[in-house]
């Protein structure tokens, strides 16, 4: 029985020898390899023959798994024969101190590596644990150790590719991860601290936490089939946000808006009177519905159009006009708009007159006057622009000498509309700057000079003498001139405006309006009253402030605007 058992033990480690064709490492692939020769210089030295015993050889270690059963069996009854050095405590506690000084990445690694390569997943770790204590230990221990090794606590629970056993699965990105790691990292392996995951994941295995590792650093995000990378890369990609928060979506680039069309003059002229036209032709309809024409609709009609700024005179003419076509008749809104809008068109006709330029006068002297901001610099820069445009010589002067704002807005407008410009400081005597303006537009050969004034009201009578005095001034260089006094009328201020042309016109002898801030204004109808008491020409509108919304005044498209008819 003797000879037998000791002919078993001698055809056990021949058995061994031969039945295993390969070693496991050799069997393995190459990058296995590599990782394996990375583990063995970042720690001391495992037993060749240790870290293949985890079981995830497939059937060849299986059956190495088998003779090493058969070897334990063997040794318990032949303390006698030699237990390799590797397998020795001392060689465990090396392996342990070597992970404790952080060469647990490549501890860590080689598991990744066997549970890549096992074809038949068994925990890597139920294989890892014996192999640090297996030299004397019963069959019995190493069973407990894998019990242990079931929840390692180098894994988050949620992790642990065992509970599913799809060891391979898991390991996979691992691999290819860490085969891309091999070529700078493998050198300086030792020094290099670990990315943070990893770090996180080899020291777990280590320490032996058993707490589970933040979600965010867990190493499953490297290892999951399918996210192809490393926990870090993994965890750069696609980081998991805390509770209450959501990845952003990345939102397409904002198209360029498209090219908005240019309305036309009408057009806008139309948009700007809108309010005023909706109004107006709002009050008609309601006055008119299901209503035969009496004479209390007539005065009702008569009170809503004064109201609406048209002046009594205009009023009248339009109600009359209504009451010879309709009176007793029924009558629509669209009836009294018709009516209204001819009724304007002649008044307004008179005065819609083109501003009419000597240029036999080197310079055509324009004044421009009117209260403080009711568009005198702005609209002699849009002047500007459609003169020198057209090839005119033009030269600004900036009158309005108590303003630095002023002095300044005007010198823009020059430089915009390539036009000469005069100025002087601020505070300086606007007649003395009227009369250098004029001499150097003389001496330019000039065609026309704009000369800007300060605004003020009507009522102040020491501003208004200075007005005198400019036109008094130039008059001196040229009896014709000042050759145009253009003033300028807010259409926002209403009523108003009838008083600030009579003074002005008393004072400076204006010769002809332009109605500025037509647009977005309900009170569009005072031109029409200025024009049927003034009479004066009506040279431009304006309906806002860029450099092309000055248009000439259109009886017309002006009257219809209001009305609300036509607009085709
Ligand atoms: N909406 C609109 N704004 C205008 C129009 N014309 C001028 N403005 C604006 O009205 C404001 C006053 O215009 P200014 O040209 O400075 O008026 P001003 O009469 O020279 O002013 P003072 O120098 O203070 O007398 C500015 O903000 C202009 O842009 C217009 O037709 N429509």
């Amino acid at each position: 029985m003797a000879i037998g058992f000791i002919k078993k033990i001698f055809s056990f480690g021949k058995d061994t020898v031969e039945e295993k064709p390969v070693p496991p490492q050799e069997a393995a692939p190459e990058t296995r390899d590599a990782v394996i020769a990375d583990e063995a210089a970042a720690s001391p030295p495992i037993p060749s023959g240790h870290l293949p015993h985890k079981g995830e050889q497939g059937e060849t270690e299986a059956g190495a798994e088998d003779d090493r059963a058969a070897f334990e069996e063997a040794k318990l009854g032949a303390e006698d024969l030699p237990i390799p050095p590797e397998l020795t405590a001392p060689g465990a506690d090396a392996l342990s101190e070597s992970f404790e000084k952080g060469t647990n990445v490549a501890a860590d690694e080689g598991v990744a590596v066997e549970e890549e390569s096992a074809p038949h997943p068994i925990s890597p770790l139920g294989g890892e644990m014996p192999g640090r204590a297996e030299g004397g230990e019963a069959p019995s221990d190493r069973a407990a150790l894998a019990d242990e090794a079931a929840m390692p606590p180098s894994v988050p629970s949620g992790h642990l590719p065992h509970k599913g056993g799809d060891q391979a699965e898991a390991a996979a990105p691992s691999e290819s991860n860490r085969t891309e790691k091999q070529a700078g990292a493998e050198a300086s392996a030792a020094q290099e601290a670990p990315e943070p995951s990893a770090y996180i994941a080899a020291d777990a295995v280590v320490t032996g936490e058993e707490e589970p590792t933040p979600p965010a650093l867990s190493p499953l995000e490297g290892e999951m089939p399918g996210k192809g990378g490393d926990a870090t890369e993994a965890a750069t990609a696609a980081p998991h946000l805390p509770k209450g928060f959501a990845a952003a979506e990345r939102r397409p680039e904002e198209e360029a808006p498209a090219p908005q069309l240019k309305l036309s003059w009408y057009q806008r002229l139309r948009r700007g009177l809108a309010r005023t036209s909706s109004q107006l032709t709002g009050q008609i309809a309601s006055l008119f519905t299901k209503r035969k024409l009496d004479e209390a609709t007539l005065q009702d009609l008569e009170d809503l159009l004064i109201q609406a700024d048209l002046g009594v005179e205009t009023a009248m003419r339009i109600a009359d006009t209504l009451a010879s076509e309709r009176y007793g008749k029924d009558v629509t809104g669209e009836d009294v708009s018709r009516i209204m809008a001819g009724e304007i068109t002649k008044v307004l006709g008179p005065v819609a007159r083109p501003l009419e330029l000597d240029l036999s006068h080197k310079p055509h002297v324009i004044l421009v006057v009117g209260v403080n901001g009711t568009g005198k610099t702005t609209t002699i820069g849009k002047l500007a622009a459609k003169l020198s445009g057209a090839g005119l010589k033009v030269m600004l002067a900036a009158g309005d000498t108590f303003r630095a704002a002023a002095i300044e807005q005007l010198k823009i407008w020059a430089e915009r509309t390539k036009s000469d410009i005069v100025a002087s400081k601020l505070g300086a005597d606007a007649a003395g700057l009227a009369y250098e303006a004029y001499e150097r537009a003389r001496e330019k050969k000039s065609d026309v000079l704009i000369i800007d004034t300060a605004g003020r009201l009507q009522n102040k009578a020491e501003l208004m003498a200075e007005l005198e005095k400019i036109v008094r001034v130039l008059g001196k260089l040229d009896p014709e001139a000042p050759h145009t006094v253009l003033q300028t009328l807010d259409a926002t201020t209403g009523q108003n405006a009838l008083q600030q042309v009579e003074i002005f016109r008393n004072v400076a002898g204006v010769s002809g309006l332009i109605m500025t801030k037509l647009d977005g204004t309900a009170r569009g109808g005072i031109l029409v009253a200025i024009s049927a008491k003034h009479k004066l020409p009506v040279y431009f509108i304006g309906v806002g402030e860029g450099i092309d919304d000055l248009e000439p005044f259109e009886a017309k498209d002006f009257a219809e605007a209001i009305a609300g008819v036509g607009g085709a």
